[in-house]
């Protein structure tokens, strides 16, 4: 498998473009299903969930409606810890049917904190919908619907995900090799 180098560390293919955008697909569907007779609003975490989120809206047929959101709380490799909401949200919530939509759960301290913020402004219903969850490095339980792949507690790279800002425009999801 071929190894790419980003800043100093190596990568290997861990979850080739086809899997990956045929799993969206399918969590398109689910949510085309359970959202058939509502109009979400998805609220995506940027910067990481772009890609996912273009990918997942393109297969979406239910009238629905998209926001940003920007949170930052990694550097390097690993977490500061420390979840700053760095872009708010203008749109009023309340009694809207929310989507959050991540390119991954880590820690679940980010998810905690932006569902803790967003609950407080009496949405309908909230969930939440994530490419990548690590059940294993998850210190704060939260309730994920859509999961696209449970994985193990490595970093990844790739697909809206950076290292240190690159990496974001690989079209695939890489790992990093120990
Ligand atoms: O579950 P946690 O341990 O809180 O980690 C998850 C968060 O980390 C990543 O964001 P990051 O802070 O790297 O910002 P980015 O999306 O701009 O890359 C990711 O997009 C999540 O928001
Ligand atoms: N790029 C990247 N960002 C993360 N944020 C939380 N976990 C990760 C990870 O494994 N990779």
């Amino acid at each position: 498998m071929a190894v790419i180098q980003v800043h100093d560390k190596f990568f290997d293919v861990f979850i080739d473009k086809e899997t990956l955008e045929h799993r969206i697909a399918y969590l398109a569907a689910e949510i085309n299903a359970d959202y058939s007779d509502r109009q979400p609003l998805l609220i995506a975490v940027l910067n990481g969930s772009f890609l996912f989120v273009a990918e997942l809206m393109k297969s979406l047929k239910i009238p629905c409606e998209i926001t940003f959101i920007r949170v930052s709380s990694y550097q390097g490799t690993g977490t500061s810890g420390v979840v700053k909401q760095v872009l708010g949200l203008n749109e009023d919530i309340r009694d809207r049917d929310v989507i959050i939509i991540e390119d991954i759960v880590d820690t679940g301290h980010t998810m905690a904190e932006l569902l803790g913020q967003l609950t407080a402004r009496k949405p309908r219903s909230v969930e939440i919908a994530t490419m990548l969850h690590k059940p294993e490095a998850t210190r704060i339980p939260v309730n994920l619907k859509y999961v696209g792949f449970a994985i193990e507690n490595r970093f990844v790279l790739g697909y809206g995900l950076d290292y240190d800002g690159l990496g974001r425009n690989l079209p695939c999801i890489y790992q990093l090799v120990e």
